[in-house]
């Protein structure tokens, strides 16, 4: 029910069942303010679905649409009820009763899985929304309540644990002010009043239902108490220097709150992880959070030096150490003196190279090629590798000695596929960031290339997807970027190929869920040109909902006059 007292509204959940006073009385369940009303001024009776109001005998009146409520009425969805100078505007029984939404986690979960696909398939809204009680089992009639109340039909709610509450929103698109999401969150902040609530969007905030339900879950923990926040704001973007990480898988956060503890002490750290899974980053977080970050961050990627040349780069050398040595040299470990040195592909230094590393490592001294004298040296390693340096030292391939002491404490980092949650967060933030560079208008990602993202395996992890997005802005002509514009290595759609001589073949077709995309677009630039730019006029010209036309122009990069952003590279 929607109150308007004074000069401002508010919403008031009502129960299924049961009976709401109404009145200036501290005990009034909808407790007004306004002098017109009486204390005890009228009574709501709810029961299977059914509303009726009862006038208690009030100073000035209940009026319903208007005329004098004399004994019990009965209410429809709609009706005005006007108490004093109070007015309240009834939205109900075109509603499912309570139990019609309330699902076992599983079913819930299965029903997410139907709606995900459906969201991605026809591009349809899809909201996710997340209510964490303020303590586990409290409030949930209430919630309940509210579920029975204000959920559509197509919509479905559950609780997945003692404390958490999921909403299943179709047609939702979680958009700041949308209507749909800010009733549902206004009503649900006042049966529990101090929850959290948090919301994920299908496919920006994940693809899949075990994402969306993780970032929506994410976002309401992370609420502050009686607040709404969006999976999109809950990722944490760390600035270290000039870098910049965006963290948003649980895992990865915890991780980082890891590393943190780990560099206020002193003790190597062994990050572990594929390649370009952000080992790099991990160990400068280290360095960047450690006492020696005003000291130097050296890097050596112990793969990329020749077998020969490993022992010289580490330890230096003296002038006329080995052929060629014509000067004296620094070595880089002596180099990063007072700072970190980030020893990258540890596992592929030669036997040799590890035994002398240990000792300084042991000694805190080193000593220069051709040298006999020692210097002192104040270090931090920090290795990283993307090989089992455990089963290496076992085989002997490594050095046990030397695994135990750069391993005291290891931060292995998951790839991305199995991150989703920042597929999606990362791909937007790096494409953006290389629009920019480029000088060009920003790139949007459609569903369809969100799903794709989603779906692929990234060997190459962060990297791999930082170059595609790199390529992207610099290879795309449209504003939105389409699965087609994908390396087919990414997209799983074989290249064509045909053998020298033989006829030309035809021109390579795009999926069927592009073409009509494509079609959509146009229709709906079409309608909003014929509609002078107006959205109703022109969501109606073509048949499309309102709410899905508006999250439909987002998606196009389509403006109200229903000139394109830019044309679509196809
Ligand atoms: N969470 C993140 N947020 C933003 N950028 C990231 C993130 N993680 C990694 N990157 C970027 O991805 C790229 C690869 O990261 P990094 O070099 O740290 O990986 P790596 O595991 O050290 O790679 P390699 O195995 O090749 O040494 C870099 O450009 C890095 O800045």
């Amino acid at each position: 029910m929607l109150v308007l007292e004074g000069e401002s509204s508010f919403r008031f959940p009502l129960p299924t069942s049961g009976v709401v006073l109404i009145g200036r009385d501290a005990e009034a369940s909808l407790r007004l303010r306004d002098d017109s009303v009486s204390r005890r001024h009228a009574r709501l009776a709810l029961q299977g679905g059914e509303v009726r109001i009862i006038d208690l005998g009030s100073h000035n009146g209940t009026l319903v649409n208007g005329q004098r409520v004399e004994g019990a009425r009965r209410l429809a969805s709609g009706d005005v009820v006007t108490l004093g100078t109070v007015v309240a505007v009834l939205r109900t029984s075109t509603r499912a009763a309570a139990t019609g939404h309330t699902l076992e986690p599983d079913a819930l979960m299965e029903r997410l899985r139907g709606e995900v696909e459906r969201s991605l398939r026809y591009g349809r809204p899809l909201a996710v929304l997340s209510l964490a009680l303020p303590e586990p089992g409290t409030h949930r009639e209430a919630v309940d309540s509210v579920c029975a109340t204000e959920l559509h039909s197509a919509e479905a709610a559950g609780w997945m644990d003692a404390g958490h509450l999921l909403l299943l929103l179709p047609e939702v698109s979680g958009d700041a002010g949308e209507e749909d999401l800010g009733e549902r969150v206004e009503a649900l902040s006042v049966a529990c009043p101090g929850a959290r609530l948090g919301y994920a969007v299908c496919p920006t905030d994940g693809c899949d239902a075990d994402t969306l339900v993780a970032a929506a879950r994410a976002a309401s923990d992370g609420a502050p108490p009686g607040l709404l926040r969006a999976a999109s704001d809950s990722a944490t973007r760390l600035s270290l220097g000039e870098r910049s990480l965006l963290l948003a898988d649980p895992a990865m956060v915890h991780l980082y709150s890891l590393i943190r503890r780990l560099a206020a002490s002193e003790l190597p750290v062994l990050v572990n992880g594929e390649t370009g899974v952000g080992k790099e980053n991990a160990a400068f977080a280290v360095h960047h959070w450690s006492r020696r970050s005003t000291g130097p961050f050296i890097t050596l990627n112990c793969a990329a030096i020749p077998e020969g040349l490993v022992e010289s780069e580490l330890f230096g050398h003296d002038k006329g150490a080995f052929t060629g040595a014509a000067a004296p040299r620094t070595g880089l470990l002596e180099s990063a003196h007072g700072g970190t040195v980030f020893l990258d592909e540890v596992g592929e230094l030669p036997l040799p190279v590890q035994a002398k590393l240990l000792r300084v490592l042991e000694t805190k001294r080193i000593t220069r090629l051709g040298e006999a004298r020692e210097r002192s040296l104040d270090i931090r390693i920090v290795a990283a590798t993307h090989r089992n340096l455990e089963a290496d030292a076992q085989d002997g391939r490594f050095r046990q000695d030397l695994y135990f002491r750069l391993g005291a404490a290891t931060v292995l980092l998951p790839p991305l596929r199995e991150r989703p949650r920042e597929i999606s967060l990362l791909a937007r933030a790096f494409l953006a960031q290389a629009c920019q560079a480029l000088g060009r208008r920003e790139m949007m990602l459609s569903a369809d290339t969100l799903r794709v993202l989603s779906h692929y395996r990234w060997p190459g992890n962060v990297r791999e997807l930082r170059n595609l997005m790199d390529f992207a802005a610099a290879a795309g002509t449209g504003d939105v970027l389409e699965p087609h514009h994908l390396p087919t290595r990414v997209t799983g759609t074989p290249a064509t190929g045909a053998p020298a001589g033989a006829p030309p073949a035809p021109a390579p077709r795009k999926p069927l869920s592009e073409e009509l995309r494509e079609l959509e677009r146009r229709r709906m630039e079409e309608a909003l040109q014929e509609a002078e730019g107006v959205q109703s006029h022109a969501a109606a010209l073509i048949g499309m909902p309102i709410r899905t036309f508006r999250f439909k122009m987002r998606q196009f990069g389509l403006t109200a006059r229903g000139a394109q952003r830019g044309t679509p590279s196809s």
